[in-house]
């Protein structure tokens, strides 16, 4: 929650009293009371999983956010005592610098009013801005600090930023906050993630992988066993030790039995309605990527096996057929998963901007650059997954220096002389067919070999043999608490039988319209578009594999429904009569022998 400004000012007014009556004034010099070699090496054995989750998973993907600022990222333990301190000290008054290594500490009643201890006071992140500060010694400097709990709600440290002043207040507390909050999130999910069910909510379907998103882990049950602080003001209550079903009003098989990973809507008990997402425990030996149809299988399974060995990967398909959700699913099952996955649209960018946002720039390095610089896409996919979807619509000249960055593992920011080094994985899409486009002379033959290590071309949903369940799930996806939970055989075999030009992105649109129009009653053809009740004017695909996925109700419902006229369903379906036949007979389905268009069958 964020604190007001006359709240704020209560926060310091009381921490100013409370160094009164420790007895500080003033003009005293800071106490850091740090520990002796034995004790800190002690302490510092004991928080090894708080400093790693810090330093490796934390630290990565926030550090670009504080540009050239001249700053500290300081991680203490609960009482105050800094355990590591990370980034530059240029701020730092000389006489202070031994409070700005491991083992000195932060108390209020030591040092005065500062973020680190003063948050630690209080329960709560706050900003101690250079005035602010109880000591006059310390007013060179401006600090936010945010307290971390432990799934439990136990207090367990704080991490704080601290500079002189040159970062915004805001800025500063914000980042804390987030920093805090993904902190909190990866300690809960080290603590217990293996072994139990978490379930992410958020009051938005696109903010579910943000710090900000509520996390809750629950037995098998459905009680809460941990849970983080977002989670208690999302819901408006603490979650620990209730059900789901208390929660959520939702039996826990029902809410198990949404796809796992796709959002779907819920409601909290009196709150509104909030989107959801559930995940199985991240066990040792991570769940493989996977889908009911082999096609698609089998490219999850080749693909993930690929690029943890570092080959890159192209994935071509139609527009539509779901070629980054394959990717996302490919990141949530890679051991990167903790890591960014970054989503570059080449064809979105502006092609006088694509260099810029992809390379990077420092500081001054042209007129209009941002002043502090930008670390660019590709940095930020630094040890994780960089995504380079429409790569077909990437400039000449960005494709020759993106080669340059594949074979140097390194990259060049725009007005930098300093190559970086970046270990990413490459995953590229295309829904061009990238080798013609090389035999057309539009994209670099050097470069295509380069990213297409391994080429993956996605089926057209027509040609999928799950689409009934595709069907299923994003009714379930999309569907409000309250309407209908089935589709009725109807209305499955009329989406079934579309030819699906827009692939998943369609039906996935067709069912949002549908569900919207039916309200709380069943969905009918009524509900569907015109389009999806007409014959297609011209069959969009061989319809043998269309019907593959139909089952055999499916078929003996059309065939009733065009009155048993077989010609003219196979007309519907865009098929010959032979192979209508031949599918019909596969599935034990006789139609009656009676003439049909003036012909006999
Ligand atoms: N496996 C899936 N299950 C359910 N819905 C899916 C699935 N794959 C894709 N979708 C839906 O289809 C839409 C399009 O998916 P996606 O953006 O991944 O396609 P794409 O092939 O990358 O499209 P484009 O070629 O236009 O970039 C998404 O909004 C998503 O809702």
């Amino acid at each position: 929650m964020a604190t007001s400004a006359s709240t704020h000012e209560l926060i310091i007014q009381a921490s100013w009293a409370r160094c009164r009556e420790h007895g500080l004034q003033a003009q005293c010099a800071p106490d850091f009371d740090c520990l002796s070699s034995a004790e800190l090496s002690s302490l510092l054995e004991r928080q090894q999983a708080l400093l790693r989750l810090t330093r490796d998973e934390v630290l990565p993907q926030y550090a670009h956010l504080l540009g050239n600022a001249s700053y500290l990222v300081m991680l203490g333990d609960a009482s105050g005592c800094l355990l590591e301190a990370w980034g530059t000290r240029r701020f730092v008054d000389p006489q202070q610098a031994q409070g700005f290594v491991a083992g000195a500490r932060w108390c209020e009643q030591r040092v005065g009013t500062n973020a680190l201890g003063t948050a630690l006071v209080c329960g709560e992140p706050i900003h101690v801005a250079q005035d602010e500060h109880f000591l006059r010694q310390n007013r060179y400097m401006a600090s936010a600090a945010a307290p971390l709990f432990d799934a439990e709600r136990r207090l367990i440290g704080v991490l704080d930023v601290a500079s002189d002043g040159y970062l915004p207040a805001a800025q500063t507390l914000g980042l804390v906050r987030m920093m805090g909050q993904s902190l909190e999130n990866r300690l809960i999910l080290a603590q217990q993630g293996d072994q139990h069910c978490r379930l992410l909510f958020n009051s938005g379907p696109d903010s579910l992988d943000s710090p900000w998103a509520g996390l809750l882990l629950f037995d098998d049950r459905g009680r809460v066993l941990a849970a983080n602080q977002r989670a208690d003001s999302l819901l408006g209550r603490d979650p620990l030790r209730h059900s789901l079903e208390q929660l959520f009003q939702i039996p826990l098989r029902q809410l198990l039995a949404h796809p796992e990973g796709q959002p779907f809507a819920l409601h909290a008990s009196g709150r509104n309605r909030l989107h959801c997402q559930w995940h199985a425990p991240r066990s040792a030996s991570r769940p493989r990527a996977s889908s009911s149809d082999p096609r698609v299988d089998k490219a999850l399974a080749q693909a993930s096996l690929l690029l943890e060995k570092d080959i890159p990967l192209l994935v071509q398909g139609e527009t539509g057929v779901g070629k980054e959700v394959f990717v996302q699913a490919l990141h949530r099952a890679s051991s990167r998963a903790g890591q960014p996955l970054v989503a570059v649209n080449c064809a979105a960018i502006p092609a006088e901007l694509v260099e810029s946002e992809l390379f990077g720039y420092d500081k001054g390095a042209f007129t209009g650059a941002h002043h502090k610089g930008n670390p660019g896409l590709i940095r930020k996919a630094d040890q994780g997954i960089l995504f380079l979807d429409e790569i077909g619509d990437m400039p000449l000249a960005t494709q020759a220096r993106l080669l340059r960055v594949l074979q140097s593992r390194s990259i060049q920011p725009l007005g930098s002389g300093e190559p970086v080094a970046v270990d990413i994985r490459v995953v590229s899409a295309s829904n061009r067919d990238l080798a013609a486009e090389v035999q057309a002379g539009r994209f670099r033959q050097d470069l295509y070999y380069r990213i297409a290590g391994l080429v993956v071309s996605l089926p057209p949903l027509r040609e999928r043999s799950d689409q009934r369940q595709l069907i299923e799930q994003l009714h379930a996806r999309h569907r409000e608490p309250g309407q209908p939970q089935r589709l009725s055989d109807d209305v499955m075999t009329l989406l079934l039988c579309h030819p699906w030009p827009g692939n998943l992105r369609q039906l996935s649109s067709v069912m949002q319209v549908a569900l919207a129009l039916a309200g709380t009653q069943p969905i009918s053809a009524e509900h569907l578009p015109e389009a999806l009740l007409a014959p297609p004017a011209r069959p969009l695909e061989p319809a043998p594999t269309r019907l593959t996925s139909a089952a055999p109700g499916d078929l003996a419902s059309l065939l009733r429904s065009s009155d048993g006229n077989v010609s003219s369903l196979a007309r519907a379906l865009g098929i010959s009569r032979t192979t209508l036949y031949k599918r019909l007979r596969e599935q034990g389905i006789e139609p009656d022998n009676r003439p049909v268009d003036g012909q006999r069958c």
